[in-house]
């Protein structure tokens, strides 16, 4: 069946302009985008009132922790696809740090075929880098492309040889697909549970410098430079890290760069040291390194927002702050909040660019469909309540995660409607 969406506001990514427009959808594509559309008397479409609601495409969230296969009590690829479509994503790309990691073939064909059944976004797996992610063995890169790898990472911790690294790079050149990396160099970090830093001191906590990021970064896109291979830095958060992706990009190198929420958001003067809904990897850093993503996200260095979702169980986020694991959720608040925050609060950010942060920049980087809504494209769409204002509660979560350390914050902005291939993923309009 079809799908006509009425009395929505087409947000106009090149204007800003909200336009008057109705869409029709069918068999997974966008058939019409028109100031009106007829019905025909008899038909077999549901039509759907969007009561002003603003259509914009669907978010793509290139870092994402579904821990499907084998950790299953954190989140399922059901649920942290529910999670997603709550947030207003029709894409997701997850990462391999899975129990077995994501190494074969076989995984990748596990993640198409689990979220055909069960998912509610397009999943599109990464592949590791090194076997079981333990930077010894490169994985069968090219079995791995065959088998629909999105690109290669050993998310959750960095490659540790720069030699590993280099051949990973060169494999990665040839096959064309990205080299997506945890910058994290482990002689540096050690044993540190929060940013490195004054707080750190202050709490007696052991700290993660933020050099410990920006020398793999500083390593990593010489190595691009040497071999041609695409670099992608996830979630960027040093100062430092900023200006290595802005001067190598300068020089011409193939470099791309995600950042998330909360680095965008918070820093580490919020972490009193008790509560381990605030620690995440990399840490929540200074209000200058803060600030150095946001001018790198507004200058064009950082490409993308990515939510690095990553949940985790109560009784694990519950332990002691040294010892309970990194991780926040992020896909069902990435929007509002950035949306209160940068657009509507300190006026950063216009809506149609953070829009584009969050679905045109990931598609265009990746080479994805969607990231913009044409007639004849992908009908992957969201509808956004701009005027819907809610607390921040992690008891409505989709997600078996509840671990933010934003609960309690009143945002605006809601996704209420999430149509993913022409099948609405989620719903929940405003009722007269
Ligand atoms: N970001 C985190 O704090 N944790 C991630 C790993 C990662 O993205 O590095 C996880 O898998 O829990
Ligand atoms: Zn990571």
């Amino acid at each position: 069946m079809g799908i006509i969406l009425k009395n929505g506001k087409l947000l106009d990514l090149d204007t800003g302009l909200l336009l008057s427009r109705e869409i029709e959808i069918e068999e997974g594509l966008v058939r019409k985008i028109k100031d009106h559309i007829e019905i025909p008397e008899t038909h077999n479409l549901q039509v759907i009132d969007l009561r002003g609601g603003v259509i914009v495409p669907g978010f793509i969230d290139m870092h994402v922790h579904l821990r499907d296969p084998g950790l299953e009590y954190k989140e399922t690829i059901e649920t942290g696809t529910k999670a997603a479509a709550r947030g207003g994503f029709t894409t997701v790309a997850c990462m391999p740090n899975t129990k077995p990691v994501l190494d074969t073939p076989e995984q990748m064909r596990y993640i198409y075929e689990t979220a055909e059944k069960t998912g509610f976004a397009r999943v599109l797996p990464y592949a590791a880098i090194t076997r079981s992610e333990r930077g010894e063995e490169l994985t069968d890169m090219e079995a791995l492309k065959k088998a629909g790898a999105v690109g290669f990472t050993d998310d959750g911790v960095g490659v540790q040889s720069g030699g590993m690294m280099r051949s990973a790079m060169e494999r990665a050149k040839s096959l064309e697909l990205p080299i997506v990396i945890h910058a994290e160099d482990e002689t540096l970090s050690g044993k540190g549970c929060m940013n490195e830093g004054e707080v750190s001191k202050r709490l007696g906590l052991p700290g993660i410098p933020g050099v410990a990021e920006s020398v793999h970064v500083a390593r990593d896109v010489l190595l691009a430079e040497l071999t041609g291979a695409h670099l992608h830095v996830c979630h960027i958060s040093d100062a430092s890290a900023v200006d290595l992706v802005r001067w190598a990009k300068k020089r011409g190198i193939h470099v791309t760069a995600e950042v998330t929420p909360h680095h965008l958001l918070l820093t580490d003067e919020s972490i009193d040291g008790t509560d381990a809904n605030w620690k995440v990897n990399p840490p929540l850093r200074t209000e200058k390194d803060r600030l150095a993503c946001l001018e790198g996200l507004l200058d064009g260095t950082i490409d993308m927002v990515a939510t690095d979702h990553a949940p985790h169980s109560e009784e694990e986020k519950q332990r002691a702050f040294q010892v309970a694991p990194f991780g926040f959720v992020g896909l069902e608040t990435a929007f509002p909040l950035l949306y209160s925050e940068l657009v509507l609060k300190s006026k950063l950010i216009s809506l149609p660019d953070l829009v584009k942060k969050m679905a045109t920049a990931p598609a265009d980087v990746f080479g994805l469909s969607g990231g913009r809504l044409r007639s004849g494209g992908v009908a992957d769409l969201t509808v956004l309540d701009l005027q819907q204002e809610r607390t921040i509660d992690a008891g409505e979560f989709l997600s078996k995660g509840r671990n933010t350390p934003f609960v309690g914050r009143k945002v605006k902005g809601w996704p209420v409607l999430t149509v993913c291939g022409g099948r609405i993923t989620y719903q929940n309009l405003p009722t007269a």
